[in-house]
């Protein structure tokens, strides 16, 4: 079999999921927003040799997912057309066209835009590299809020880059590199859900936390900001399903029908986001928490006016505060998945304990203890030992404490991870 690609393999590759503070929803339209890494929920993309096929396999286990596209298959989808995409900052119409007729018996399912984010960046980025088999599993709940589909794009975008030789070096991920990436990133989450902001691919590529905001001409502009503190806060999966594309369009279609009740709600969230990122780089004033825990009560009461919350989410925003333990908001798209609590300075730990009992015990929901911020995207290439005894957290049934355990890009990590 020929395998043409610029690096060995196999590889790892990694990029984190993120929480975001401020502005979710109206980032999308221009407004900023604050978001962090959540430094241990992660996505992992192992790249490796096929065992038996010259195409390219696709192995998706989190979602029930799997799919092998033969010499053929690739090779009739237009070389002009796949061209196009290096130049464009949005989805090529033509390549999709003929990739929804590759694609054809997936349509409108969820795999559906999972197989076009992973095809759409193979095809613009390797389409040389064969005979190899790529496998996602994440710590991460898939579309719950928490950016799954931006860390898978970004580990997509940078395993392609790496086949292809755009990326060479084992030193660092260069910051030209990240750029790259966060471009490539941002297209695979416009394959996902149609009109992102770009903040969630942000995050994901570069860690750390991020003030944000999107500007008229398409471009992005965004600042690290360093230090960002640890907030003490509960991060709560209500394992609601929902998809960040439909909560999105639906947030458009309020804005386009009603824009001038729209309009004022998006450019409060505007301020709720510049005011919380002036609090949140010098947070060491206790003075100003109360005014953040009113930020998170202002911000989640907007999102609810334009109609992301859901009755599973406002059951942790009560049960917050009938406890008294400090303030709620939904995290994310919303519609479901997850919100954060951030806890009063002096909190009364038997209230937070009664908080997570309840919510776990009798609601069923899902608690995540992570901090907020450190690295972003990442990769090491594999011995052949640590090849082997790797490998089974991608094929069987490993638990993602394992994963994190095996593979956490932390200082203490076996492995060598470039960042
Ligand atoms: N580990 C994974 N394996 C396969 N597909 C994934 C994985 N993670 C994410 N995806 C893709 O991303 C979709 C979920 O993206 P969606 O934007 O709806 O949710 P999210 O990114 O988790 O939440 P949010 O956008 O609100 O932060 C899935 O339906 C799937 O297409
Ligand atoms: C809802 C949204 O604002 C955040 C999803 O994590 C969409 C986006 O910004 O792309
Ligand atoms: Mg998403």
């Amino acid at each position: 079999m020929t395998i043409t690609t610029a690096v060995p393999t196999p590889f790892i590759v990694s990029a984190p999921g993120k929480v975001i503070i401020f502005g979710e929803h109206s980032a999308v339209f221009n407004k900023n927003a604050i978001a962090a890494s959540v430094s241990s929920l992660r996505t992992y993309l192992l790249v490796e040799q096929s065992e038996d096929f010259d195409g390219v396999e696709l192995n998706f286990p989190d979602i029930n997912y799997d799919s092998r596209w033969s010499n053929d298959d690739i090779n009739k989808i237009n070389r002009d057309v796949i061209k196009e995409t290096s130049t464009l900052k949005h989805v090529c119409p033509k390549l999709k066209e003929q990739l929804d007729f590759v694609l054809k018996d997936l349509k409108d399912s969820l795999n559906y835009f999972a197989a076009l984010s992973f095809l759409y960046l193979y095809l613009s980025l390797c389409p040389d590299a064969r005979g190899l088999k790529f496998t996602v599993k994440s710590t991460l709940p898939i579309g719950a809020g928490l950016g799954s589909s931006a860390s898978i794009s970004v580990c997509l975008a940078l395993a392609f880059a790496r086949l292809n030789g755009h990326i060479s070096s084992n030193e660092c991920i260069s910051k030209e590199d990240k750029e790259f990436i966060n471009h490539w990133a941002f297209i695979g989450e416009c394959c996902i859900h149609g009109t992102p902001s770009g903040i969630d691919n942000a995050v994901a590529t570069y860690g750390n936390a991020v003030r944000f905001q999107r500007q008229d001409d398409g471009t992005t502009q965004f600042h690290q900001i360093n230090n960002f503190p640890q907030l003490p806060m509960v991060l709560t999966n209500t394992k609601i399903k929902r998809s960040t594309k439909i909560l999105v369009s639906g947030v458009a279609d309020l804005a386009k029908r009603k824009p001038l009740i729209a309009e004022p709600i998006l450019e409060a969230m505007d301020q709720v986001a510049i005011r919380g990122s002036e609090l949140l780089s010098d947070i060491s004033k206790d003075i100003h928490y109360d005014e953040l825990l009113e930020l998170i009560r202002v911000n989640h009461g907007l999102l609810v006016a334009v109609g992301v919350s859901h009755p599973g989410l406002e059951v942790i925003k009560q049960l917050s505060d009938e406890l008294k333990i400090g303030q709620t908001k939904l995290t994310g798209a919303g519609g479901g998945g997850c919100a954060f609590t951030l806890l009063e300075k002096n909190v009364d730990h038997s209230s937070v304990r009664k908080f997570h009992e309840t919510l776990h015990e009798k609601y069923k929901y899902q608690i995540f203890e992570t901090g907020l911020g450190g690295v972003g995207c990442c990769f090491t290439e594999l011995r052949t030992e640590e090849f082997k005894s790797l490998k089974h957290l991608f094929i069987g049934p490993a638990t993602t404490q394992d994963i994190s355990l095996a593979l956490l890009p932390s200082p203490d990590s076996t492995l060598s991870w470039v960042k």
